[in-house]
């Protein structure tokens, strides 16, 4: 199943290129391979009511870790293989692919292996190739290692399937679904057989483990888990061995877990009572776009081949067409985190990326002011205390910041008292130039109807005034030896909200062009929560984070309105949600609809990022999203590449991206939008 954009089944998970996966851990019987068996099948049978299309099952788990020279006793081996073949014979009817842990005997030699199988068929059998024999660990007493095993295979109770560290399982009906699986320490050695699994086609790795558990060995095996995620741009699922494993000389914790490059997406609690299990659904799609936009991925996949070729054992996973909603944990702010912590420490780094950008342009061009306009909005602030920072950190004396309030026809007395207070109380040299004069002129020369008088307030009259105060700060900064300081954000760059070349479009450098505007108040709330400067500027940031976004560049109506940019281009808060996977995933409209509907429909739902007024925290529906991603689409896509191509210097500040040409967005820029309108058009409306 590719996902498209079926517009029948736009709200499926699996069509959306989703993949549900179980991490389960369970009560062992020791040396009882039916009645584990028997376990695995209840909850196997849980899993296929919830959806789940893997389900991964501890080590050794039909027969227990921990029963030691059992485990060369014939009646165990024989019941472990009759055991297995019911455990086939009762998947028949169950959608998850089941991993599960079982000694088996081939060639001479015991493995300790991983079994897989689905709708009643056994796949395979992985062996375990790194067996502990340090330590608390024994394994290599009983156990041969699967190093080196390709090509072959194993009978199973009549059965003969592939056998070997060379398998991968391929689901034909669900795109890059391929599994491969490795075995508790397989993880822990340097070059894990995952690594070479992940490079060969595996974007989901299992691993069923026995891990004893000690003070910190939790920790590790989430380091380990995350980072082999990550540097695999894979899924890892874990499921160690819990409850009636022997406690002789060790405990067991039941530790069971679902990674995705290098993210948590569920952990189960640990030393659970009776079976347990942890639940996400993978973004199979995520992961193959990482692996499209990281071309050393294959580069390495070239540079280590395998010792062997993995054989690809394919399967149908006939997964259900069915609304099944969304369980992973999903941003409502991709570039805003909603964890307080996590917003803090990025609050810090992104100021200090837009410091330490200025410093250095400062440095390197000997320049020792710069000039900026402050309008009293939230872009111009941003730049403005950055700039004070940076001068800070040079020596250079704050009164060097040349600063301009220059009001147009539509500045509102309340933006300009603002403009005015930030000014005088950060100690920049603060300074007013009314553009109107010279924009009436202009409007007169070009013979526009606003130069006689006449409302009519369309884009140009609007960019004569972006236009003229740019020309001032141009000239200004020829005047005062000084660099002109641009303040458009990331999200305006995206949707051309901007105007053009002799407009706010240009700068000498711009410190705001890789912060998205959902970023830019909570990065002002923090250095005023902060007090990095003052308590007075601190109180000043917060009177301009709570004045509503707007150009100024229209005179309010006759109600006294003022005019909205997010009634025009949308809310930033989406705007911003389709930017961050447009830019960072490569999704289409389809794809960040569905995402957008489970992050965006239900106010109620999910964390907010701290901040944020309970009050202005409202939701948008399925019809709301798809209006707004219509803008997007048109504006980003269809508009606005040209003012990106020609955009000014700027530092990368966020991990989804920037859009400079230079850096991290290259498109032409005369494209269109109609790939994108099309998908567009088969969203369903609800
Ligand atoms: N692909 C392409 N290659 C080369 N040129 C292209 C082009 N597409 C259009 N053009 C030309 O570009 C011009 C249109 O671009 P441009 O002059 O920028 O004007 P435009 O993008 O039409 O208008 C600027 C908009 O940005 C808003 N704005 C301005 C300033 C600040 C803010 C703010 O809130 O921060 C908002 C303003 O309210 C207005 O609605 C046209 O003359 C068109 O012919
Ligand atoms: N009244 C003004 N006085 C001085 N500069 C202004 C004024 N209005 C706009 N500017 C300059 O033009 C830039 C773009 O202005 P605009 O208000 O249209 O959009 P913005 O991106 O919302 O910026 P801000 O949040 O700073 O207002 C501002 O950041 C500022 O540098
Ligand atoms: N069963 C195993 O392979 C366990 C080994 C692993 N090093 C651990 O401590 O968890």
């Amino acid at each position: 199943m590719t996902p498209v954009p079926d517009p029948t089944r736009f709200h499926d998970l699996y069509a959306q290129g989703f993949l549900r996966v179980a991490a389960c851990t369970a009560p062992v019987v020791l040396a009882d391979p039916h009645a584990n068996a028997r376990a695995v099948i209840e909850q196997a049978t849980e899993c296929a009511a919830d959806g789940v299309g893997l389900a991964v099952f501890p080590e050794l788990g039909l027969v227990g870790y921990t029963i030691s020279d059992l485990l060369l006793q014939q009646s165990l081996l024989d019941t472990t293989e009759q055991a297995l073949a019911d455990l086939a014979a009762a998947s028949a009817s169950l959608l998850p692919v089941l991993v599960v842990g079982a000694p088996l005997r081939q060639g001479g030699a015991l493995y300790n292996c991983a079994v897989v199988i689905h709708r009643g068929r056994i796949l395979g059998a992985v062996p375990k190739s790194y067996r502990p024999n340090y330590r608390e660990f024994y394994e290599a007493r009983t156990s041969a290692s699967g190093i080196g095993l390709a090509g072959q295979t194993i009978a199973i109770a009549g059965d003969t399937v592939p056998f070997g560290t060379d398998l991968l399982f391929a689901a034909t009906d669900l795109r890059d679904f391929v599994l491969h699986v490795e075995i508790c320490e397989d993880l822990w050695v340097a070059q894990p057989p995952s690594g070479a699994g992940a490079l060969a086609g595996a974007t989901v790795l299992a691993n069923p483990s026995a891990s004893p558990i000690t003070i910190g060995r939790a920790d590790t095996r989430t380091l380990l888990c995350r980072a082999q995620s990550s540097r695999c741009l894979a899924a890892y699922v874990y499921a160690a061995a819990g409850e009636g494993e022997s406690t002789t000389d060790l405990a067991w914790d039941g530790q069971v877990g679902i990674y995705e490059a290098g993210d948590i997406l569920a952990e189960s609690g640990r030393f659970p009572t009776g079976p347990s299990r942890a639940t996400a659904d993978i973004d199979l799609m995520r992961l193959a776009q990482e692996r499209l936009r990281m071309t050393t991925f294959i580069e390495n996949a070239r540079a280590t081949p395998p010792a062997a070729p993995f054989r690809r054992i394919g399967f149908t996973l006939d997964p259900p067409i069915a609304d099944l909603g969304l369980r992973r944990p999903l941003e409502r702010f991709p570039f805003v985190p909603s964890d307080p912590a996590r917003l803090a420490s990025d609050c810090y780094e992104a100021y200090a990326i837009q410091v330490s950008g200025l410093v250095q342009r400062l440095r390197a061009t000997a320049t020792k002011r710069v000039v900026i306009g402050i309008s009293g909005g939230l872009d111009s602030t941003q730049a403005l205390i950055v700039a004070a920072r940076a001068f800070d950190r040079l020596g250079l004396p704050r009164s060097d910041i040349l600063a301009w309030t220059m009001p147009g026809f539509a500045t509102s007395g309340e933006t300009k008292a603002n403009a005015w207070a930030l000014m005088d109380a950060l100690g920049v040299r603060a300074a007013e130039l009314d553009i109107r004069p010279s924009a009436e002129l202009m409007l007169r020369m070009i013979d526009h109807p606003a130069g006689s008088g006449a409302p009519v307030y369309d884009t140009t009259f609007e960019n004569v005034q972006a236009g003229l105060r740019t020309d001032y700060l141009f000239r200004l900064a020829n005047h005062h030896q000084a660099l002109v300081l641009g303040t458009g954000d990331l999200s305006e760059i995206a949707l051309g909200w901007s105007t053009y070349g002799v407009g706010d479009h240009m700068s000498h450098y711009n410190v705001n062009s890789g912060v998205p505007k959902t970023l830019i108040q909570h990065l002002i709330r923090w250095v005023a929560e902060g007090d990095l400067y003052s308590p007075e500027v601190g109180d000043i940031l917060r009177r301009i984070l709570a004045t509503e976004i707007s150009p100024e560049l229209v005179p309010a109506g006759a109600d006294g309105a003022v005019q909205s940019t997010e009634a025009k281009i949308g809310p930033y808060a989406l705007q911003d949600f389709t930017l961050f996977h447009v830019l960072r995933h490569g999704f289409g409209p389809a794809r960040i609809a569905f995402l957008a509907e489970h992050a965006w429909s239900d106010p109620a739902a999910g964390r907010w990022p701290q901040g944020i007024a309970p009050d202005a925290r409202r939701g948008y529906d399925l019809a709301e999203i798809r209006h707004w991603l219509g803008v997007f689409v048109e504006r980003y896509f269809g508009f606005s590449q040209f003012k990106r191509s020609a955009m000014p210097n700027g530092p990368k500040v966020s991990h989804g991206g920037s859009l400079s040409p230079r850096g991290d967005w290259r498109a032409p820029s005369d494209g269109n939008a109609a790939l994108w309108r099309a998908e567009l058009a088969a969203i369903p409306e609800s």
